[in-house]
């Protein structure tokens, strides 16, 4: 006798509409059909607050989590049962009826360098003094002007395509732009990408979660956890908690000039260390506080705690001043999204 098959479970996954987005919200429905072809899945797809105003500059917006609220009410009403967002706009603080579950391996989390079609640059050290670069970021504003004090940064606004339009238009200002390896790589356009950036190159540090999927569910649906449970990649999953628990002890939001780069380490013993690199950049670049620490990371609680550690000695080292002098000369009620 064969037992009736249970009624099965429609998954509802939740995104923004942008390509990147919903090329992330597949990446993460085929992982779930291949583990666990017994359910149903659906895509949501919804442009939020930040997809709908591209003039005003990220910064200057006033609504909290711009990327991530409008979907989370959603998910919390029962329409949506879980959200695929880029992590690196997932606040540090959730709703409290949601919950980031474990997450899919993450892909390359540098920064790049994007150079106007036609022009001849290899890299970052190459672009000529008095060039435009486009970011509409602090942090790499802060960085940049910390490391490469002779170029000009002009803010440049919309998704990848669009930012990849205004930079080749003939008329455009920009000798190049900064944008994250992840969104390149997972739309296809790693021809795009000039230089890779990093700690020892350039010296440039990458944002809290860049290039990981933050998949947000309900607290209550233990269904769902378990589920994410079996595809969570522990390394990724481990990493983006340590990172995102520095962010958070900081208090300084998105808006934080806070650059990160965590690493695995293999130790003689046969054990792994999580090695974090991280700076806190004033905005002029004058002012720069950095740690580099390894830590005993096995658990959740112990990456979580190793974030608040890199975070006590980036205070230590002077990240404390930087940061309250960004928050006092800011409108009251701004937070920053573009990181
Ligand atoms: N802030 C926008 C944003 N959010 C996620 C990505 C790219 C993918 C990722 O970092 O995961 C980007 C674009 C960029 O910074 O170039």
């Amino acid at each position: 006798m064969t037992t009736p098959a249970p009624a099965q479970r429609t998954i509802t996954i939740g995104t923004r509409k942008s390509k990147l987005a919903l090329e992330q919200t597949y990446l993460v429905r085929e992982t779930l059909k291949k583990a666990f072809p017994q359910y149903e899945y659906k895509v949501f797809s919804k442009e939020t607050a930040g997809d709908l105003n591209t003039t005003i500059a990220l910064r200057d917006f006033t609504t909290k989590n711009l990327w991530t609220e409008e979907l989370e009410e959603l998910m919390i009403a029962g329409q949506v049962d879980l959200i695929v967002h880029s992590l690196k706009d997932v606040p540090t603080t959730l709703p409290a009826s949601c919950k980031l579950g474990p997450t899919v391996p993450r892909e390359d989390s540098r920064d790049v360098l994007v150079v106007k079609q036609g022009l001849p640059y290899k890299s970052l050290s190459e672009i000529p003094a008095g060039s435009v670069v486009g970011t509409s970021s602090i942090r790499r504003t802060a960085q940049l002007a910390r490391k490469y004090p002779n170029l000009k940064i002009q803010d440049v606004r919309g998704n990848i395509g669009t930012r990849l339009s205004k930079l080749d238009a003939e008329d455009s200002p920009y000798t190049c732009i900064i944008l994250a390896a992840a969104g390149l790589l997972r739309l296809d356009l790693a021809d795009r990408i000039t230089e890779y950036l990093d700690s020892k190159n350039s010296g440039m540090l990458y944002a809290v979660g860049q290039g990981a999927l933050g998949i947000e569910i309900r607290k209550e649906d233990t269904e769902l956890q378990k589920m994410l449970d079996t595809i969570g990649h522990q390394d990724t999953t481990f990493s983006v908690l340590a990172e995102r628990s520095l962010l958070r002890t900081l208090e300084g939001g998105c808006s934080a000039p806070l650059g990160v780069e965590t690493e695995w380490i293999q130790t003689p013993e046969g054990s792994k260390r999580l090695r974090m690199r991280s700076v806190v950049v004033s905005v002029d670049g004058k002012e720069c506080a950095q740690v580099e620490l390894d830590g005993e990371v096995a658990s959740a609680e112990s990456a979580e705690a190793f974030g608040i550690t890199v975070a006590k000695a980036l205070v230590a080292d002077g990240a404390g001043a930087i940061l309250e002098a960004i928050q006092r000369n800011k409108p009251k009620e701004t937070v920053s999204t573009v990181v």
